[in-house]
């Protein structure tokens, strides 16, 4: 994998041989193509030397801008929209239009664009997708692709990608079948691979696999960009992933990583447990979302005390993210304690809507895996805190709008002692003089350094070895400084230290496992994972 200063004009982006013959043509642009060239437009930023050596004279008003200026025009600008969706449109703008700049953005100022790109703003994006869909990002497969689906991959212009997300779009953050305009999220996970985890934007693929939708409001809505038809199921959905994942090993090879991405329940544990015996899938539903919440109560207990052994766990929700966290919870505290994990997993329970508080145990841990928003209700966290000095309590449903509570609940109804993280980010609190910072517990925090793991090590499998490495790792990074903010997760603001260091877990675990294909294995996992990661400095067109 190249860094970002690596290659000399183009870089890692040049054509290979392969690429030079099928089935496009590739050209190093100048002129009026380089500037409409996202991937290496620099816009005002380009010197004098570089505006006459690619034609650029007349084509750009004189002036010469640096990239820090640049970036402080655009973030004036960002912060002049007062509704989030045009700040969302303004950012998908720039990324169609200079990529670098995009990512310097993004990467500079993480905890103010993370919200932006992501989770709240990126639900809404979906729901609306389609009336202010301007220019297709990803690759769209569609039941009217059933045996193409490998020329349907030759036509994306790239040809070495290390990433895929991929969604069908049934059940995009808490917010249900959005079908084909769930690209949203393929776009911005990865979008996260590189900011966060340093995964050059040129190996990322987003792809949205259309096999209709039962959304009735978007199959009656004339500006829906999907198959306008209920979605297959059967035999006929199971026919075009199979064919959608040969394809995607028959182009890509058995390197390139697949994350699944918001499909619903009822498919997504039937297709990770299928594929990952084949290929090297994720599911970052389960997965990442494990791991994460994993690394957020190992923090948490150095915080309040216990061992993971030491706590009862009560999830309201038992999908996708609840029986993934939960059985990952069980690994972990088998392997602390060596009791067998089917009694770890007696510490454990899950149950849906039909009744929380009169269930006759006392949790200590309380999460939120449940999709519906305020299900968390005065009574119960009220309940959770005149039984534990400290409750755990993860509000961990996206977007905000489906947070089992808020952070301030949180924290006012158990008079701040709750110790407290959710999906999607929440501001502070302040509550009688003291200000509480609530951590968000995103898969964010760990899929972008995984996959960065996974890609420099060349692992062919994915092992809940490596995902306990990441959670440990993760839970590393919280610092003294942080604990003694109330924090259980580092700030987004050190992400990529924090990513080179679960990457570099992640690799070491492959390689422990015999899993990992490159050869040698390097010393330092940690600086080679960071010299691995993309930066988004201009590089110099000369
Ligand atoms: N913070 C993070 O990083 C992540 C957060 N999430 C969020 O978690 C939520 C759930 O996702 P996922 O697990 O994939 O979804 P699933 O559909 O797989 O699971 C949802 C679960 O919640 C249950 N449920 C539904 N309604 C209620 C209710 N009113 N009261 C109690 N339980 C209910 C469902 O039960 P039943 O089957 O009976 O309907 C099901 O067990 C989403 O909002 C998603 O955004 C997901 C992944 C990562
Ligand atoms: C964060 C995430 O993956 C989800 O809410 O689905
Ligand atoms: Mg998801």
């Amino acid at each position: 994998m190249a860094g970002g200063g690596v290659g000399d004009v183009y870089g890692e982006d040049r054509a290979t041989e392969e690429q030079l013959i099928t089935p496009w043509s590739f050209s190093v642009a100048s002129g009026y193509a380089l500037l409409r060239d996202p991937r290496h437009n620099k816009g005002l930023a380009f010197s004098e030397a570089e505006r006459d050596a690619h034609y650029l004279r007349g084509l750009l008003p004189p002036s010469i801008v640096s990239q820090e200026l640049q970036e402080k025009k655009l973030m004036d600008n960002l912060r002049r929209y007062t509704v989030p969706l045009q700040r969302y449109i303004a950012m998908m703008d720039l990324q169609e239009r200079n990529e670098r700049l995009f990512y310097k953005l993004l990467i500079d100022n993480v905890e103010e664009l993370l919200p932006v790109v992501y989770t709240p703003t990126v639900g809404e994006a979906c729901q609306k997708y389609g009336s202010i869909y301007r220019r297709p990002q990803g690759l769209y497969i569609s039941l009217k692709d059933k045996g193409k689906i490998l020329e349907v991959l030759k036509n994306w212009p790239e040809r070495s990608i290390q990433v895929i997300v991929v969604t069908d779009g049934e059940r995009i953050l808490g917010l249900g079948d959005l079908g084909c305009q769930g690209m949203g999220i393929p776009v911005g996970k990865l979008s996260l691979y590189t900011a966060l985890g340093g995964v050059r934007p040129s190996a990322c693929l987003p792809i949205t696999i259309d096999v209709g939708t039962n959304n009735e409001t978007l199959l009656n809505d004339e500006f829906y960009i999907g198959l306008k038809q209920r979605r297959a199921t059967g035999e006929e959905y199971h026919e075009l992933l199979e064919e959608f994942m040969t394809a995607v090993k028959q182009n890509y090879g058995e390197k390139v990583l697949t994350q699944f991405e918001d499909f619903a329940n009822h498919n997504a544990f039937d297709l990770l447990a299928k594929y990952s015996k084949s290929h090297l899938v994720f599911n970052d539903d389960i997965q990442g979302t494990a791991s994460v919440v994993l690394a957020g109560l190992i923090a948490a207990l150095k915080v309040i005390g216990g061992t993971l052994a030491d706590h009862t766990y009560l999830f309201l929700g038992a999908g996708e993210a609840g029986t993934g966290i939960a059985e990952l919870i069980a690994l972990e505290m088998s392997k602390q304690t060596d009791i067998p994990i089917e009694d770890c997993r007696k510490k454990v329970w899950l149950v849906d809507s039909k009744g929380l508080i009169e269930d006759p145990f006392k949790p200590t841990v309380l999460i939120g895996t449940s999709g519906v928003g305020r299900t968390f209700t005065k009574e119960v966290v009220e309940a959770m805190a005149s039984f534990n000095e400290r409750p755990i309590i993860f509000s961990l449903s996206n977007p905000t709008s489906h947070s089992e509570c808020t952070a301030e609940e949180a924290y006012t109804w158990s008079q701040g002692r709750a110790v407290f993280a959710s999906g999607s980010p929440f501001d502070p609190v302040e509550y009688e003089g003291k200000t509480y910072v609530p951590g968000q517990s995103n898969n964010a925090y760990i899929f972008p350094g995984f996959g960065l793991g996974v890609v420099i090590s060349g692992a062919i499998r994915v092992h809940d070895d490596m995902l306990l490495a990441a959670s440990r790792a993760l839970a590393e990074q919280v610092s003294e400084d942080n604990f003694a903010r109330g924090l259980i997760f580092p700030p987004f603001t050190n992400i990529r230290k924090i990513s080179a260091h679960i990457a570099a877990k992640v690799a070491a675990k492959a390689y422990d496992l015999g899993l990992a294909s490159r050869l040698p294995r390097p010393d330092d996992l940690v600086t080679y994972a960071e010299s691995c990661m993309y930066t988004p400095a201009y590089r110099s067109y000369r």
